[in-house]
């Protein structure tokens, strides 16, 4: 039985799967501005990060967005919430909805935005392998970024919906053949909130060290729902 989000395979019923699904970090959640604190330590170990750019990246279709699978041994994410650990990029990819109404997982004081990218890591110092970290609590940490629906679009996100044409189906993937350097999807403003939580997709492993941003970024409706 393939898991989704109608109401026989969705969120409610993933646990009778998955059984992480019904634990207690499970992630999205919704961010209550009022009662997030702020952690002097945080302010103190800056969150820190480098990515390499690369090209002829795969990007798949899900099922339900888009993914592109970025192993990038030279990249590093540390600071902040990660203590001393290095995490590498493993992939990003996309959450959006049928309407710019609404497509983010995380929800801001029970507002949804348009769509939210995610961009994996995982902890290279104390693990061998995505799969072996995904097994532990301090095994991932994702970068959220928030999509917000403006007049102008985003270059880079357009490198990556401009190929969704050549894979309309689940289980589809192609190369994008532009540069894809993925600084750019970061928000010019960075402070963020962080929670330890889980995947929000099955299996819902409670490994993640969630980064989610405070700003926004802009794009444009079309690239940010399926057509
Ligand atoms: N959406 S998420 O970033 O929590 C995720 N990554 C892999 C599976 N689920
Ligand atoms: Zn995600």
């Amino acid at each position: 039985a393939e898991w989704g989000y109608s109401p026989t395979n969705g969120p409610d019923v993933w646990a009778r799967l998955f059984p992480q699904a019904g634990g207690a970090r499970q992630s999205p959640v919704d961010i209550c501005t009022s009662i997030a604190s702020s952690d002097s330590n945080l302010e103190m170990k800056k969150l820190t990060f480098a990515y390499e750019s690369q090209s002829d990246l795969r990007i798949l279709n899900t099922g339900h967005g888009w993914k592109v699978e970025a192993p990038q041994s030279g990249s590093r994410l540390e600071g902040g919430p990660l203590g001393e650990d290095i995490y590498q990029l493993e992939q990003f990819h996309c959450h959006w909805g049928e309407t710019s109404a609404e497509g983010s997982e995380h929800t801001v004081d029970g507002r949804a935005y348009a769509g939210e990218l995610h961009l994996v890591h995982w902890n290279t110092t104390k693990y061998q392998s995505f799969a072996e970290a995904a097994q532990h609590p301090d095994g991932l940490a994702v970068l959220g970024v928030f999509f917000d629906v403006g007049n102008e679009s985003n270059d880079e996100i357009e490198k990556i919906v401009s190929t969704l044409s050549e894979i309309k189906f689940k289980g589809q993937f192609t190369d994008i053949p532009d540069v894809i350097d993925p600084t750019t999807f970061l928000p010019s403003g960075l402070g963020y909130w962080t929670y330890l939580g889980s995947l929000t997709t099955p299996p819902c492993n409670e490994c993640v060290i969630w980064i989610v941003y405070k700003e926004p970024i802009t794009v444009t409706e079309e690239q940010v729902t399926y057509h």
